[in-house]
């Protein structure tokens, strides 16, 4: 069974309509890559998916107790905690376990407050809390916009575990080159 499907769902936002008649199954260890111009609707899909809007027509079907995660495209974290006492604090909320050697990966800085970390330490933590553990579905709008070289290839390595794992990865970017040495389906929103 699919983790989660789309049957012939249909969204507009007044006269624009950005998907008519969309069928699309997310299958366990797959990864799905969202590309469009700006304002396709990519960041709209992924939220239909995670039913934080609804479509105007059309079903979405979600498998029972899927462990989900979502990483958004532009957030702050306002956070007067360093970066290891902040994660620490989301997994225990979220019940997974520290990977001390992902973590050691990301090499983020763990020497500022999270509030103050630079816009790709920012985007370092907010992955690690995305890729850490095993979900079932993970979300990803625009992850990579702030990441060095070094950091992309870790995250991709991860990325690659996980769909080895049974993961499934639904990813908007304007990158998908990026992805080229992973499996991936691509959908084309414009
Ligand atoms: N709540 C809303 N009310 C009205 N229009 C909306 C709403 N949310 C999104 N839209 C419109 O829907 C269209 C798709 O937006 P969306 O954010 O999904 O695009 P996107 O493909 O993620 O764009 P980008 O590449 O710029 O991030 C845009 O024209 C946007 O203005």
């Amino acid at each position: 069974m699919s983790l989660i499907e789309l049957r012939e769902v249909s969204k507009s936002y007044g006269n624009k309509s950005l998907f008519q008649n969309l069928s699309i199954q997310f299958d366990p260890g797959t990864i799905h890559l969202l590309v469009g111009q700006n304002g396709s609707g990519k960041t709209t899909l992924l939220k239909l998916c995670m039913n934080r809007i609804q479509s105007d027509r059309g079903e979405i079907i979600h498998r029972k107790s899927l462990k989900c995660r979502y990483m958004p495209d532009l957030v702050e974290l306002p956070y007067a905690d360093r970066p290891y006492t902040f994660i620490a604090w989301m997994l225990s909320i979220m019940r997974v376990p520290m990977d001390l050697g992902f973590l050691a990966e990301l090499d983020i800085d763990m020497s500022s407050e999270v509030a103050n970390l630079s816009k790709g330490n920012k985007q370092k933590v907010l992955l690690y809390l995305s890729l850490v553990g095993q979900p079932d579905v993970v979300f990803m709008d625009e992850p990579f916009t702030a990441l060095d070289s070094k950091t992309m290839k870790v995250v991709l390595k991860r990325i690659a575990t996980l769909q080895s794992l049974g993961t499934c990865l639904i990813i908007s970017t304007h990158e998908p080159k990026l992805f080229s040495k992973l499996v991936v389906t691509t959908h084309a929103l414009d």
